[in-house]
């Protein structure tokens, strides 16, 4: 074993959650069919759905469209489970704002959904001690939810915590799991280590859509990716609970779909799954939300090739 490399946790069970891609028949129009429809495929895969994530342009996306969607999420997934983002716009030097944050959580809360706290400035730009309070607080209003780190490189908000303070956190008893999204193996397999020592129920859910193997030693998911193919993923899955091997080859072709989609620019990896979802049948056009970035057609074919591939 490499320094440091955690061992490889065969056969466990693994907790997938899939950020819903919001698909779009015009520049205003959502395409609420496709979207109900992707919900209930990947809810009856055994996938949670995640709405209002950054797939479902959560922070662009108008007060009513994100209410819109709660209500449909609510509705599709009928008791099963679903999270959704809470988002909080601010900037650089502003104070927290907790009681926006309260806002989105009651918005998710009373669908029946549990909130995934995105960062923001007023959060991340205080102390240790500032950030677990806040913590603390969202939690009490709460009845769980899920906490999200994210990499400066993806959002200026973002923050990575020192460990120590990861430590806590985990330990705020309404807090279920966190997505990591540094896009760095040692930072996750770190968490990892904590988490099995302080408290092995907790949820470090993987963020990383480059290394989607971390699975393997112990991570969950909370992925953009397994929009594109929610079955495919729950197959996966499925194999690494029973052992099959052909787990590493189905996992060698999604990862293969995350390095192409996930590409620079990242952002229009949202473009790249409506082509594919489009390709699949699923949705009525690849449009993205205005202001979105937007990938080359050409992409289609390489996209359509890997989908013969999934479904041979
Ligand atoms: C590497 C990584 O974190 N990818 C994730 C991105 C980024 O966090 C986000 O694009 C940053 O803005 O968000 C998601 O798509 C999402 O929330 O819907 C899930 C996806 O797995």
């Amino acid at each position: 074993m490499m320094n440091n490399t955690p061992p490889i946790r065969y056969q466990r069970k693994i907790t997938g959650m899939s950020a819903i891609l919001l698909p779009m028949l015009s520049s205003t129009k959502i395409d609420w069919p496709g979207f109900r429809d992707h919900v209930a495929r990947t809810s009856d895969a055994g996938l949670v759905p995640a709405v209002n994530m950054d797939t479902g342009y959560g922070n662009l996306i108008s007060k009513e469209q994100r209410l819109a969607v709660l209500k449909e999420t609510q509705h599709v997934t009928d008791g099963r489970p679903f999270i959704a983002g809470a988002f909080v716009g601010d900037q650089s030097g502003d104070a927290l704002n907790m009681d926006a944050y309260r806002s989105r959580m009651d918005e998710i809360m009373s669908c029946g959904g549990k909130p995934v706290i995105f960062q923001s400035y007023g959060l991340t730009e205080q102390s240790g001690d500032g950030v677990l309070e806040a913590y603390s607080q969202i939690g009490k209003h709460s009845g769980g939810f899920y906490a999200f780190e994210l990499g400066e490189m993806f959002a200026p908000f973002g923050a990575i915590y020192d460990l120590d303070v990861y430590e806590k956190l985990i330990q705020i008893p309404e807090c279920l799991g966190a997505k990591h999204s540094s896009l760095n193996r040692q930072l996750e397999w770190q968490r990892l280590a904590i988490r099995d020592s302080v408290r092995p129920d907790f949820m470090v859910l993987t963020g990383n859509d480059l290394a989607i193997d971390m699975v393997m030693y112990g991570s969950d998911y909370l992925l953009g990716l397994s929009t594109f193919a929610p079955a495919e993923f729950a197959k996966r899955d499925a194999m690494w609970e029973s052992g099959d091997n052909d787990f590493y080859q189905l996992n060698d072709l999604l990862q293969y779909l995350g390095f192409l989609t996930f590409r620079s620019p990242v952002p229009a990896y949202k473009h790249n799954a409506a082509q594919f979802l489009k390709a699949r049948g699923w949705i009525e056009t690849s449009r993205t939300y205005p202001g979105s970035p937007t990938r080359p057609d050409c992409d289609v074919a390489i996209l359509t090739e890997i989908l013969e591939r999934l479904e041979a």
